[in-house]
């Protein structure tokens, strides 16, 4: 039987032929995108990205009826570096709709969160107004992840290559990844491991890429075992969209950066 990650990537592969049928045209958003990159090498602190996630295949409904522009400002005051948006309808009850009002109301960069696997979703969430796409290396040839790399690229968005293992691994590293996220969950079983980002961090570091630690944070410990492990941001969904308090738990996760992980 397939995992609830295969069932997804068909429901993508509909989505795209579905799209492609259409004739929806995506235009070009009006507007010159926000590095990540940039604003995470020029940080001295852990960057934060939060993540706007109503609802999530593995814990069902997080906080569904929340106002992603009021949620996004929240994030923008409390010191993000950059906003992620889920854009999945089935999985994770968002939408481009979501990531639009977030993009009306901040001027950070913004990740779309979904599964790509065609250029087509990357025109889509440009012209919605991302910044940089996820790009999953597990669901992905190493030639497909390549060309959606530089196709994104090309229209001047960046990427986060996910990964959760030595494969994955490799795939992004044979493509020069310049960002790669080191997914805490295994979206085969839901569990997750602060553990994977201290395996494989050093890996990251070495080939001179930026790493992000992702899912599963809650604690002030887990953002530093992210930064010890070499971590320049972490991608934090649950705990702020469950937070009372969201200045309050910013300011617990603000933690340095570990500099010699950074250099040479
Ligand atoms: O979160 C899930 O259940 C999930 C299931 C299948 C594919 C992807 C999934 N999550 C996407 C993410 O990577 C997270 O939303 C993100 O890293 C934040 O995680 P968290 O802080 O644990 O909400």
């Amino acid at each position: 039987m397939g995992t609830i990650l295969d069932s997804i990537i068909e429901r993508k592969k509909t989505e795209v032929e579905v799209l492609k049928k259409a004739t929806e045209v995506f235009p070009d958003f009006p507007y010159k995108t926000r590095s990540l990159i940039k604003a995470l090498r020029g940080a001295e602190d852990i960057a934060i990205i939060s993540e706007f996630k109503r609802a999530s295949p593995s814990k069902g409904d997080i906080n569904i009826d929340l106002d992603p522009g009021q949620q996004a400002i929240l994030y923008a005051e409390s010191g993000a570096t950059a906003i992620s948006v889920l854009t999945d309808q089935k999985g994770f009850k968002g939408s481009f709709d979501d990531l639009r009002k977030v993009r009306e109301v901040v001027d950070l960069p913004i990740l779309c969160k979904d599964f790509i696997v065609d250029e087509i979703q990357i025109d889509r969430a440009r012209s919605a107004g991302a910044d940089v796409i996820l790009l999953i290396a597990s669901v992905l040839s190493v030639g497909k992840l390549a060309e959606l790399h530089t196709y994104a690229s090309s229209i001047g968005l960046e990427c986060l290559v996910e990964i959760h293992d030595q494969t994955d691994l490799e795939k992004a590293l044979e493509i020069n990844a310049a960002l790669i996220g080191i997914n805490n969950r295994n979206l085969k079983t839901f569990e997750v491991n602060m553990e994977n980002t201290e395996k494989l961090g050093p890996h990251v570091k070495k080939a001179g890429a930026l790493l992000i630690s992702e899912s599963g944070m809650k604690t002030r410990e887990d953002i530093a075992r992210a930064s010890a492990a070499g971590a320049s941001g972490v991608l934090i969904g649950e705990t702020f969209m469950t937070s009372s308090d969201i200045k309050n738990t910013f300011t617990q996760f603000t933690v340095p950066i570990v500099r010699d992980l950074h250099e040479g």
